[in-house]
């Protein structure tokens, strides 16, 4: 497999990937024999309802800390709290995230499980795979033309993938790659800066073009109001701080999720 010219990411995304390509630099990129389709995640967010994807965040770029969650009382919370699937950050500097949290998810609930990391190496979706997750992310603003070969990665182990894109072009290579699952990112990783019309839009524009997939409306959705605007135009909304910081995980994902 052929690894991203990450020299082309800019801002914050760009010092996170640098990093995460430096400890995967001497990974044996090898992925093994094809493993069967589970199709978990993907199936989870396939309700009729808008689905909650929730995430195990415990801190990030843009807030520093966010709370000292123990994954497994997170997961189950989630769980509780109605969540569909969840989302577990493994990047160790910026986001406080490790293989553990992700294991420790997988072991306590049946939910499906991301992991929501910086994909730059083939063994970080053969980790994925062995560490249980039923899914992977991959963003567009990271991979480029090389979406579609993480992609091809990514089910040959099993693995489904949400594959992040933020503007027009992105969502073109997204679909162009034959992206299953897209998810629209309201945040602009270089920047850190948040927009909610950004999911509205480009998840029209997806379906203008077409795309029968799933489509997931991600970041900065911290009160019922926000979700209303991609209620029946998005099959799932991705959820972090907001629930993470909020003390009682269980009810905050139910609040936040009741129109
Ligand atoms: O904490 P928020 O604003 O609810 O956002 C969650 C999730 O969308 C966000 O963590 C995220 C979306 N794409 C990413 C890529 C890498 C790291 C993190 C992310």
């Amino acid at each position: 497999m052929s690894t991203p010219d990450l020299t082309r990411v800019p801002g914050v995304l760009g010092r996170i990937v640098d990093l995460r390509a430096g400890d995967y630099r001497d990974a044996d990129p090898a992925l093994g024999g094809a493993r069967p389709a589970a199709r978990r995640f993907e199936a989870a967010l396939r309700a009729p309802d808008l689905s909650l994807i929730a995430e195990v965040k415990r801190a990030s770029p843009s807030q520093g800390a966010i709370a000292p969650l123990d994954p497994a009382d997170a997961a189950r919370a989630y769980a509780a709290g109605g969540a569909a699937a969840l989302s577990v950050l493994t990047e160790p500097r910026y986001f406080d995230g490790n293989r553990e949290a992700l294991l420790e998810v997988v072991a306590v609930t049946d939910l499906p499980a991301l992991r929501k990391d910086f994909v730059v190496h083939s063994a970080m979706l053969r980790e994925a795979a062995d560490w249980g997750a039923s899914a992977a992310l991959l963003m567009v603003s990271v991979l480029r033309e090389h979406t579609g070969e993480y992609l091809g990665a990514a089910h040959h182990l099993g693995l489904d993938a949400l594959v992040e894109v933020h503007d027009d072009r992105e969502l073109d290579i997204a679909l162009e790659a034959g992206a299953r699952i897209i998810g629209v990112n309201n945040r602009d990783l270089t920047t850190l800066e948040i927009d909610l019309n950004v999911s509205p839009r480009l998840i029209r524009r997806a379906r203008d073009a077409g795309f029968a997939g799933v489509l997931v409306a991600e970041s900065g959705y911290r009160a019922p109001q926000d979700i209303a605007a991609v209620r029946g135009l998005a099959d799932a909304v991705l959820v972090g701080s907001s629930l993470a910081g909020s003390g009682d995980l269980a009810r905050a994902a139910r609040d936040l999720m009741t129109a």
